[in-house]
C-alpha cells in the first residue's frame, strides 16, 4: 500500500480517559480528495477521535498517520482542526485572529482568509465575543479552511446554525477545500451534510462500525440518514 495516497491511516487505536474506555480498536483509512461524514450519536466519540487525529489528545494506543506522518508534531502540521482557535482570547477582533493564525501556522494563507471572511460576511473589526453563534461558526470555518493542510477536521460546524447560514457555509466548504485534501465533518443531523459527502463513517460503541461510499448508499435508493439510523435501530 502506498501510504502517501492516503490522507489518514488509523490502526488499532484505543483511548482511555479517567478510567473510562472512550475509543476501542479503531481502524480507519481515508483516501485523499474526499469529503467524509463522521456520523455518530451524542457521546459516540467523534470529537475525541478528531482530537486524537489533530494531536490535541495524546497517550493513545495504536497508530495514527496523516499524509504518511505518524509523529505528533509532524502530524499536527498536516491537520487543520476547527477547534484550533478554542483557546483564543474572546476580546480579539476577527482581524487579530488572522494575525495570530499567521504567526502560529506557516501554512495559513491570509489572502484566502480575507476572501473567505468577506464571502461569509464577517466583519474584521468585530470582537470574537460579540459575534453571534452563527458568525463564530463561520469564523471557525474560515480559519480552518485557510490553512494548507492534507486533512481538515470540522467538528459539528452546523450546530445551532440557521438554514441561510448553513447554505453559505456549505458552498464555502465545496469551493475552498483543496482538491487534493480530505475533509472530515462530524455531525448527528445527517441531512445538514447529506449532499456533500463522498464517504460515510459511522461510530458506535466506541469504535468505527461502518465505512461506505455515499454513492453506494444512494445507488441502493437509501438516504444517508436512513443508512446512519439503521445502525441505531433495534
Ligand atoms: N476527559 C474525559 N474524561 C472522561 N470521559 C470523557 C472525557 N472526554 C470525553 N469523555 C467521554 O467520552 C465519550 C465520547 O465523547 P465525545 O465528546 O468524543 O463524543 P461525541 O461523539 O463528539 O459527542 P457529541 O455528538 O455529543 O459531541 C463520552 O461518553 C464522553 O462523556
Amino acid at each position: 500500500m502506498n501510504r502517501m495516497t492516503e490522507a489518514l491511516v488509523i490502526q488499532g487505536l484505543s483511548y482511555r480517559r479517567n478510567q473510562k474506555q472512550i475509543l476501542k480498536d479503531v481502524n480507519l483509512t481515508l483516501p485523499t480528495g474526499q469529503i467524509v461524514g463522521l456520523l455518530g450519536a451524542n457521546g459516540a466519540g467523534k470529537t475525541t477521535l478528531m482530537r486524537l487525529i489533530a494531536g490535541s489528545a495524546v497517550n493513545f494506543r495504536g497508530t495514527i498517520e496523516v499524509a504518511g506522518e505518524g509523529q505528533t508534531v509532524q502530524r499536527k502540521g498536516q491537520v487543520s482542526f476547527s477547534a484550533q482557535m478554542d483557546g483564543f482570547d474572546p476580546n480579539w477582533r476577527v482581524g487579530q485572529v488572522a494575525d495570530v493564525m499567521t504567526a502560529l501556522f506557516p501554512d495559513f494563507r491570509l489572502a484566502d482568509f480575507l476572501q473567505l471572511a468577506q464571502l461569509l460576511d464577517l466583519d474584521q473589526k468585530q470582537r470574537i465575543k460579540r459575534l453571534s453563534k452563527g458568525n463564530q461558526r463561520k469564523l471557525q470555518l474560515a480559519v480552518t479552511l485557510s490553512r494548507r493542510a492534507a486533512l481538515y477536521l470540522l467538528d459539528e460546524p452546523f450546530d445551532g446554525i440557521d438554514v441561510m447560514t448553513r447554505k453559505a457555509m456549505l458552498s464555502s466548504i465545496l469551493k475552498w477545500t483543496p482538491e487534493q485534501a480530505t475533509l472530515v465533518i462530524s455531525d448527528h443531523h445527517v441531512q445538514d451534510i447529506d449532499q456533500l459527502l463522498d464517504q460515510v463513517v459511522v461510530i458506535k460503541d466506541q469504535t468505527v462500525v461502518a465505512q461506505e461510499a455515499a454513492d453506494t448508499i444512494r445507488a441502493k435508493g437509501q438516504s444517508i440518514e436512513a443508512y446512519f439510523e439503521s445502525f441505531y435501530e433495534g
